[in-house]
C-alpha cells in the first residue's frame, strides 16, 4: 500500500493531429509526437498509470513537489494526497499546475482500480456502464473538403449521425483561420448542421472564446432559433460578470467554465453568481478525478447538469459515475481523421462507441486503458 516510486517515461507515437498557434487541433500529415506515462508504484509492486504531456511530469516537478508528497504514503489516501499536493501550488512559482495534479490523481485512481481489480467508476460508485456521446467536431479550417464551409459541417454531421451520435458539438472557425472569427459564419455553419440532421439530434456550439458581449448575444440568439442545447465559451471565461450578463440575456443555456482556473471553488462562484445554466468540469481542467467529482456533486446540489470536458478514460469514468452529466464528449472529430483508429500505444479504444451512440466503459481494472507497454519501451526517448 505504501508508495515507493513515482516515475515518468517519455515515448513517441504517431498522429495526424496538429495544434495550431491557438492550441486547437487540425488534421495534417502523420508525424511523431512525444507523450509521457506517469507511473506510481507501491512496495507490493502494484502500479498505476496515466498519460500526460511530458512537461507536466518533468523531473523538476516530480522531484520538487510530487515525490515529496507521495513517497512513503498510503496510496489509498487519495483525498489527503490531492489536498497536500494542491497546497504546494501556491508556493510553486506557477510550476505545479492543475495538469500535474490531474496526472497524479488519475494514476492513483488507476492504481487503486488495478489493486482491487475494479474499474474506477465502480470504485467511485457507478451510475451507469455506458454513457451517451456527442461528437465534438474540431475547429473549422481552410482545407478543401474539410471543415472550410457551412456545407462541409452539414455533410460531416450527416456522417456522424449515421455513425450513431445522438448529439453533435461544433467548434467553428477561429484564428489563425484568415477571416475568423465571424458570428454570421458561425450561425451559418450551425444552420447547415441543423438542416442536415433534423430536429432529433442535440446540437451545441463551442465558439470563439473571445467574442464581445454583443457578439456573443447575437450568436446566442441565432442558436436559439436553431434549437441548440447550449452555447459554450463565446466569451473570455476570466470575465465571470460577462457570463452572468449573457446568461441573463439569453434563453439558450450557457455552459461553463471549461478553461477557467480555480477548480471546484471557482465553479461554485459561477453557480452563485448565475454565470451559467449548466456547469462544466474536466479532469485536466480542475486537477483530477477527485476534484471533478466534487464539481459534479456541487452542481447536483443546485439542481444543475455538469458536463465533462474532453475525451479519454479519465473523463469517461467521471461521466459514468454521475447522474448529472448528460454526455461524454467524444472527439475531436474531423472528416479527414478516423477517430475509431485510436492510438498506437493503446491496444484498444478507451471509449468504444456502439451504433446507438453509447460509449461503453471498458470493464478493465483502473482507468481501463489497454496500454501497449512494448510500444512504450520500443519508442521510449527518456
Ligand atoms: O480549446 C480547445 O483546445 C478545444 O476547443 C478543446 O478544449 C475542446 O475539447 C473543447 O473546448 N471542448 O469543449
Ligand atoms: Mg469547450
Amino acid at each position: 500500500m505504501i508508495i515507493t516510486d513515482v516515475s515518468a517515461r517519455v515515448f513517441r507515437h504517431m498522429t495526424s493531429r496538429h495544434s495550431d498557434s491557438a492550441g486547437h487541433a487540425h488534421p495534417g500529415p502523420e508525424h511523431a509526437v512525444e507523450q509521457a506515462i506517469l507511473t506510481i508504484r507501491t512496495e507490493d509492486g502494484d502500479e498505476g498509470h496515466t498519460f500526460c504531456p511530458p512537461e507536466v511530469v518533468r523531473p523538476h516537478v516530480l522531484d520538487k513537489f510530487v515525490r515529496k508528497v507521495l513517497i512513503g504514503q498510503d496510496h489509498r489516501d487519495r483525498e489527503r494526497l490531492w489536498q497536500d499536493l494542491a497546497h504546494w501550488q501556491r508556493g510553486s512559482a506557477a510550476q505545479l499546475t492543475d495538469r500535474t495534479l490531474a496526472a497524479v490523481d488519475c494514476a492513483l485512481w488507476d492504481l487503486a482500480g488495478r489493486v482491487l481489480g475494479q474499474p474506477v467508476h465502480k470504485l467511485i460508485g457507478s451510475y451507469r456502464d455506458a454513457v451517451p456521446a456527442y461528437g465534438s467536431i474540431m475547429c473549422g479550417d481552410e482545407i478543401e473538403g474539410g471543415l472550410a464551409t457551412p456545407d462541409d459541417y452539414g455533410r460531416f454531421a450527416e456522417k456522424l449521425v449515421a455513425r450513431g451520435y445522438k448529439g453533435i458539438k461544433l467548434h467553428t472557425w477561429m484564428p489563425p483561420v484568415s477571416w475568423a472569427p465571424d458570428v454570421r459564419m458561425d450561425i451559418r455553419a450551425c444552420a447547415a448542421v441543423r438542416e442536415a440532421v433534423g430536429e432529433g439530434v442535440a446540437l451545441m456550439l463551442d465558439a470563439f472564446h473571445w467574442y464581445t458581449r454583443t457578439e456573443a448575444l447575437e450568436l446566442g440568439r441565432g442558436l436559439e432559433k436553431l434549437g441548440f442545447a447550449w452555447i459554450e465559451e463565446p466569451l473570455d471565461e476570466q470575465s465571470l460578470s460577462s457570463y452572468k450578463w449573457l446568461s441573463d440575456n439569453l434563453d439558450i443555456p450557457v455552459i461553463g467554465p471549461e478553461s477557467a482556473a480555480g477548480k471546484h471553488w471557482h465553479r461554485a462562484e459561477w453557480i452563485r453568481q448565475g454565470a451559467c445554466d449548466i456547469l462544466r468540469t474536466g479532469v485536466n481542467d480542475v486537477g483530477g478525478i477527485t476534484p471533478a467529482l466534487k464539481t459534479m456533486h456541487l452542481a447536483e446540489s443546485f439542481g444543475m447538469e455538469c458536463e465533462v470536458h474532453g475525451n479519454t478514460a479519465m473523463n469517461l469514468h467521471v461521466a459514468a459515475a454521475t447522474k448529472n452529466a448528460k454526455w461524454y464528449e467524444r472527439g475531436l472529430l474531423h472528416p479527414f481523421l478516423e477517430y475509431d483508429d485510436g492510438f498506437d500505444y493503446l491496444k484498444s479504444l478507451s471509449d468504444p462507441m456502439d451504433a446507438d451512440g453509447m460509449v461503453i466503459v471498458p470493464d478493465r481494472p483502473g482507468l481501463g486503458e489497454d496500454i501497449d507497454f512494448d510500444h512504450i519501451e520500443n519508442f521510449r526517448v527518456a
